[in-house]
């Protein structure tokens, strides 16, 4: 059994370099897909000196608060930006003439003698207010994201107003889930009392939709070596595939049999978590074609973790993205270390004048309930004692 940081490293290091091609992403196609280029502004943000403010745009050295203000014209967001001769009405959005260095909010002046205006008591004029400068967001060319960021929801608005309408993204390798078990049936199907329904592909499904990677194919198999092994040869001819099942020590556990006899090369074995021990990784070169191979135990809650322990960080070095950071946090409450595994646990965060992470009831690593409501993964190292903090994953990644 090897410790999880050591398995990591060895998957992270038989992740092929360079193997993806790249395609453009409809803009609203593209959350969770990773960019293949660095993305760059094309042009200045703000693309010329902005009014913030509906307002009036004056130049402080003409100004004299006691003198009523003539406005010479109205602007509006979209008219071409003019010269400053004589103060302006404008609203928020309209380019700021040039020369005028401050829009004083319409709130702040007296209207009521229409084209002529006055400043009242509460006016602050000072040199700046209200413009947003030319380029003070972004230059023209500047650098926004590198190649193998990751897009989210936040970037959407940022790559729309850059014209970036298809982002250059990386293709994401393709993926193949494979469930097995006697005893599993469809969640369609009526379970008889010693029958299971297939939670795990499900689970291994909506990890992969929310990484926005399709999976090619999905199987389920009995716990027969025999009919398994030319299903699990045709399964091969994928870039990442995805078991789950029969890997401990059980008459049935059939995987790691048939995954060496085609010529599946095993990395390791036995990862020392909880849950999750019985994790077995791999792979096979052929043609200069390499396809991962991830064996996970059955147990439910063993899925959920490898998943953002084992596969999240996989699919960001396939495409060139830093990984996911951990948090180092307070642990609130109890906890009993495992003195000869890590235990991965669900932990919802605290806020308020002790913040932290307290760790959510669980009935074992079998409890697949106990992670509805949690906001990430407890790491409870072995030596962990009280006063210690404690790494910290929260589900999806952040940052
Ligand atoms: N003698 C030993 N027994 C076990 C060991 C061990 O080291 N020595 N390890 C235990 C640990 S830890 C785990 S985890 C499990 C993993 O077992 P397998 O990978 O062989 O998985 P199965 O036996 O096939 O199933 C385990 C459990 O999960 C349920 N399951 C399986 N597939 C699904 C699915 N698609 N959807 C929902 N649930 C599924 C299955 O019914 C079992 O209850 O082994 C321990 N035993
Ligand atoms: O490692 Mo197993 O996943 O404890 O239950």
């Amino acid at each position: 059994m090897i410790e999880y940081d050591e398995a990591l490293r060895l998957v992270l290091e038989a992740v092929p370099a360079n193997a993806l091609a790249t395609e453009r992403v409809p803009l609203l196609d593209a959350i969770g897909r990773f960019t293949a280029s660095p993305v760059v502004s094309d042009r200045s943000y703000p693309p010329f000196d902005r009014a913030t403010m509906d307002g009036y745009a004056v130049r402080l050295s003409d100004l004299d608060s006691d003198r009523p203000i003539a406005i010479s014209a109205t602007i509006f967001a979209g008219d071409a930006q003019r010269s400053y001769d004589a103060p302006v009405r404008l609203m928020t959005g309209a380019a700021v003439p040039i020369g005028a260095d401050c829009v004083i909010p319409r709130e702040e002046v007296d209207e009521s003698q229409g084209e002529v205006i006055s400043l009242t008591p509460k006016a602050r004029v000072s040199a700046g207010r209200n413009i947003a400068r030319c380029g003070e967001d972004l230059k023209p060319g500047e650098l926004i994201f590198p190649a193998g960021t990751q897009i989210d929801g936040t970037m959407i608005g940022l790559l729309a107003a850059i014209g970036e309408s298809h982002p250059l993204c990386s293709v994401s390798p393709r993926i193949t889930i494979v469930s097995t078990g006697n005893e599993i049936v469809s969640i369609d199907d009526k379970p008889q009392p010693t029958q299971i329904r297939n939670s795990n592909a499900a689970t291994v499904q909506a990890f992969f939709k929310r990484m926005n990677v399709p999976v090619q194919r999905t199987e389920h198999l009995r716990d027969d070596a025999a009919s398994a092994t030319p299903v699990l040869e045709e399964c091969l001819h994928t870039d990442l595939l995805i078991l789950s099942g029969g890997v401990s020590a059980g008459d049935a556990d059939f995987v790691p049999g048939v995954l060496h006899a085609l010529g599946v090369q095993q990395i390791f074995h036995g990862v020392a978590i909880k849950p999750g021990k019985p994790i077995w990784f791999g792979y096979r070169d052929v043609d200069r074609h390499r396809t991962l191979v991830f064996a996970l135990p059955g147990n439910p809650v063993a899925v959920q973790v490898a998943l953002p322990l084992f596969i999240e960080p996989l699919l960001r070095r396939w495409h060139g993205s830093p990984l996911s950071s951990n948090l180092y946090l307070p642990l609130v409450g109890e906890a009993r270390p495992d003195t000869r595994r890590m235990q991965i646990l669900p932990g919802r965060l605290i806020s308020g004048p002790h913040p932290g992470v307290e760790i959510l009831k669980t009935n074992g690593s079998g409890d697949i309930r106990a992670s509805v409501g949690s906001d990430g993964l407890v790491f409870l190292e072995r030596s962990w004692a009280p006063g210690d903090t404690v790494r910290f994953r929260l589900h999806g990644g952040g940052r």
